[in-house]
């Protein structure tokens, strides 16, 4: 199968050493587009495929198109494009907020798959959401998840909708895991520890809580109540989490995320 890759930035090259680890398609099969003829010697420097600079001799022979640039660079890479994509070619686009219709629209062509993955992709602990257009096959959806597969889990969603939600909760979701960490870590700082030991003690936190809770079958409550003790330690942070609306401002904040992927939409 043949791969382009458009953008080369953290998921285009996610993408790129990702199918070339996994061996889903041959290296000379797998292509990327940079943005001009001038970058491509820093993208090839990557070593993950052929590159190229510019769109018209690349793009006509690929099975399938990724496009990962930014969605604000969408409509320019639109422009570049739409003259040379076919209409059997698959295109993959895991640009949070452009729409299908957009896409399908700017391209002329039938067969589009949206999908959110995240940044664990890198080390193949991604989770990624995924729909596509009632032109794309039942095989073609199997082989677009045995690409995205190879970055860590997947989801197919029904709903074109649960794309922007999965971006505010899984797309966006390790950023939040990193500022929570973050404020653990700056806690640690006031108390007194090292950087360094700051650092360990959030981390193999995280580390330990996620792995426990995967491993089992209990819910996050299940857990708390477990780490809870009655008048105890846990129980005066929980109070004061709800005292500073902590929880409300996660709710609230992946609320504004959705609506900035609604809004990057438009
Ligand atoms: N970074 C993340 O955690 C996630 C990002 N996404 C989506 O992935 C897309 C890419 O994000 P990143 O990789 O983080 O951005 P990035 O800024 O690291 O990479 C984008 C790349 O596209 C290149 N580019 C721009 N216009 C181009 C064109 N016309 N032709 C070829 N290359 C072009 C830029 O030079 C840049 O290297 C975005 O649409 C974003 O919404 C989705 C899920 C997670
Ligand atoms: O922040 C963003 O817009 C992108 C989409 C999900 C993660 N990063």
């Amino acid at each position: 199968m043949k791969i382009l890759i458009i953008g080369g930035g953290n998921m285009g090259l996610t993408y790129a050493r990702s199918f070339a680890r996994t061996h889903v398609t041959s290296r000379l099969d797998l292509r990327l587009l940079a943005r001009s003829p001038e970058r491509v010697p820093a993208l090839a420097a990557h070593e993950v495929g052929t590159v190229w600079g510019t769109p018209q001799e690349c793009v006509p022979g690929a099975d399938i198109l990724i496009l990962a640039v930014k969605p604000q660079d969408s409509a320019a890479l639109f422009d570049t494009i739409a003259g040379l994509v076919q209409p059997q070619q698959l295109v993959l686009s895991i640009m949070a907020g452009v729409r299908i219709a957009t896409i399908r629209e700017a391209l002329g062509t039938p067969k589009v798959i949206r999908a959110m993955p995240n940044l664990p992709a890198q080390i193949g602990m991604g989770m990624t959401a995924f729909t596509g257009t009632d032109e794309v096959t039942r095989a073609e959806l199997v082989q677009v998840q045995n690409l995205l597969s190879t970055t860590g889990k997947t989801v197919y969603v029904e709903q074109e909708s649960a794309i922007d939600a999965s971006t505010a909760i899984s797309g966006s979701g390790p950023a939040y895991v990193y500022y929570c960490m973050g404020a653990l870590m700056d806690a640690a700082a006031h108390m007194g520890f090292s950087p360094a030991e700051a650092e360990l003690l959030v981390s193999q936190t995280f580390r330990g809580a996620v792995e426990l809770y995967s491993q089992s079958g209990l819910s996050c409550q299940d857990w708390i109540a477990k780490v809870a003790s009655k008048g105890g330690t846990t129980e005066a942070a929980l109070k004061a989490f709800g005292a500073g609306a902590v929880r409300e401002g996660l709710m609230a904040g992946a609320g504004a995320a959705r609506d900035r992927a609604e809004e990057l939409g438009k």
